[in-house]
């Protein structure tokens, strides 16, 4: 579970990411949050597993208030939250394998890790990852031998081998076309229902998000300014939040290809 209480923060330069934000995320749910950009979206999800620290309040994650984290703690933290990025984060001239055995990196040893030396069990699990986002084929690929979508499927596969309790997922498809967007994100939703891992995702299309999500939680200027099942949305709701009428490129259309 996750509860942020009264959680603000304020970059160097004086902007306020996020305004005394109150909510509580529970676990196994499938949440996207919405916003325009710069509404604070992926501040908010950064705080989470401390890419951004939060200036006041408190954010508990699991019984633990995360902002007094350090070192240790930290990396902990870390290695149960599985992170995925719009531009996938791979190492590109590395194979698909090593790419997503690198997920393992948290539970072994640094000396064995330079060597990159994985247990066979490892390695298992980082190809049963691959099979799970049907891209097991690619295994010796470079990775900037493949497409937007057969990368993000590999960052996919990156996060589930790190075997995480929480996924955060920061604009996963804002560089994909939609059939490849809709596919991505049906891996993301399989995987946590099927793994009951709580999966926090931005999003700007509102489509999708409706799709997807099971609740969504609308952000603005720092502010939360909506939160409620995906159900009870209406374009009404997205026009609150985004404080303007909805327009064509706020919607990504289409459906994935067979
Ligand atoms: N490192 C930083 N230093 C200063 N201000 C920042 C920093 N990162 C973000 N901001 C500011 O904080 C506010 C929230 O930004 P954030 O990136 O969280 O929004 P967002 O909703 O994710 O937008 P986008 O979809 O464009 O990424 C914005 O005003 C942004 O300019």
């Amino acid at each position: 579970m996750i509860t942020f209480e009264n959680v603000s923060l304020v970059y160097p330069n004086g902007t306020q990411g996020l305004k005394d934000i109150n909510i509580q995320i529970n676990e196994g749910e499938f949440v996207v949050i919405v916003g325009l950009s710069g509404a604070g979206k992926s501040t908010f999800i950064r705080s989470i597993n401390r890419l951004v620290t939060p200036t006041s309040g408190k954010l508990m994650v699991n019984g633990d208030n995360i902002l007094s984290f350090k070192g240790k703690e930290l990396r902990h933290l870390r290695k149960k939250i599985g992170m995925i990025f719009q531009s996938y984060n791979l190492v590109k001239r590395s194979t698909v394998m090593k790419n997503v055995i690198a997920g393992r990196l948290g539970y072994t040893d640094t000396w064995k890790s330079i060597f990159h030396l994985f247990s066979e069990k490892d390695r298992q699990l980082a190809y049963e990852n691959l099979k799970r986002v049907n891209i097991e084929s690619k295994l010796y690929s470079r990775a900037d031998e493949l497409s937007g979508g057969q990368q993000q499927r590999v960052s996919i596969a990156r996060v589930l081998t790190q075997q995480p309790t929480l996924l955060l997922a920061d604009e996963p498809v804002a560089s994909l076309d939609p059939p490849t967007s809709h596919q991505v994100m049906k891996y993301l939703k399989q995987i946590n229902k099927e793994d009951n891992i709580t999966t926090i995702v931005n999003l700007h299309f509102i489509d999708m998000a409706m799709e997807y999500a099971d609740r969504i939680i609308g952000m603005r200027d720092g502010e939360i300014v909506y939160d409620g099942p995906a159900s009870s949305v209406s374009e009404k709701t997205f026009e609150e939040i985004y404080g303007r009428s909805i327009r064509e490129d706020d919607i990504i259309g289409g459906e994935e290809h067979e």
